[in-house]
C-alpha cells in the first residue's frame, strides 16, 4: 500500500491536482481521502456559532479519527468516510463506504501539521500557488459550489485564511518531499506523480 498526502493553502488545486492524478488510474485501485470529512462534529453548536468557527486552524480537525481511519484502511478494513456539508458547516448523518486500497491519497490543508498523520504518509506533496491567485480561485469556487458571497469569503481571509496559513500550513512545506508549482497546469508534475503510482501498482 502506498498512502500519498497532498498538503497546500486552500485553492493552490489540491482537490484538482488530485482529481488529474486519479483520472487514469484504475477505479479499484486508488481510493481519495479528503481532510474536509474529518472536520471535527459540532452538531451541539448553532449554525450561528459553527459560522464563527476556525476551519482553518488544525483544532478544527477531528486527527484521530483520520489517524485511526488509515490504519484500519492499512490494515486491509473498509472505513465509513464522513461527508461534509460546507452549507451546514457540519458534518453530515451520512458516511461513504470507502475500501481499502493499493493506493490511498488524503489531501487538505492542514494534514502535514499533524506529526501521527505525517508519519503515515510514503510520499508527502505541497501544492504551492500564490496567495493572490489562490484567493481569486476561492472567491469564484466558494460563491459558485459552497453557497458563500464574496464578503464572506473576504471576511474569512482576511480574519483566519491568511494568518492561520501563514502560521499553520505555508511552515508544513518544509516537511514535503515534493512541492508542485501550481500557477499554472502543472502536466508534468502530475504525469511524475502517476508515474510513481503506477510503478506502485504494477
Ligand atoms: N492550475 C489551476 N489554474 C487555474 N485554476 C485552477 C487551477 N487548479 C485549480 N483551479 C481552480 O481553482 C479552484 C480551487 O481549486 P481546488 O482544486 O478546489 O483547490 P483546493 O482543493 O486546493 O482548495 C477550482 O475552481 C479549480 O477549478
Ligand atoms: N464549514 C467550512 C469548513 C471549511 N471551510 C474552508 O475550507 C477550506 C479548506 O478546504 P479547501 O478545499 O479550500 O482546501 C479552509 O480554508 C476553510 O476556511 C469553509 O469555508 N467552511
Amino acid at each position: 500500500m502506498l498512502i500519498i498526502g497532498i498538503a497546500g493553502g486552500t485553492g493552490c488545486g489540491k482537490t484538482t491536482v488530485v482529481n488529474q492524478i486519479v483520472n487514469e488510474l484504475p477505479e479499484n485501485e486508488v481510493c481519495v481521502i479528503s481532510q474536509d470529512s474529518y472536520y471535527k462534529d459540532t452538531s451541539h453548536l448553532t449554525y450561528e456559532e459553527r459560522v464563527k468557527i476556525n476551519f482553518d486552524h488544525p483544532q478544527s480537525i477531528d486527527f484521530e479519527l483520520l489517524c485511526q481511519h488509515l490504519t484500519a484502511l492499512r490494515k486491509g478494513e473498509t472505513i465509513a468516510q464522513p461527508v461534509y456539508s460546507f452549507v451546514e458547516h457540519n458534518r453530515t448523518s451520512e458516511t461513504v463506504s470507502t475500501a481499502p486500497s493499493k493506493v490511498i491519497i488524503v489531501e487538505g490543508i492542514l494534514i502535514l501539521t499533524n506529526p501521527k498523520i505525517r508519519e503515515m504518509f510514503d510520499i508527502k506533496i505541497y501544492v504551492q500557488t500564490d496567495s493572490d491567485e489562490r484567493l481569486i480561485r476561492r472567491l469564484k469556487r466558494d460563491i459558485a459550489e459552497r453557497g458563500r458571497d464574496m464578503d464572506e469569503v473576504l471576511d474569512r481571509y482576511q480574519n483566519t485564511l491568511k494568518p492561520m496559513h501563514q502560521q499553520f500550513i505555508d511552515p508544513t512545506k518544509e516537511f514535503a518531499d515534493l512541492i508542485i508549482p501550481n500557477n499554472n497546469y502543472n502536466n508534468v508534475a502530475i504525469d511524475i506523480v502517476r508515474t510513481i503510482i503506477k510503478e506502485r501498482l504494477n
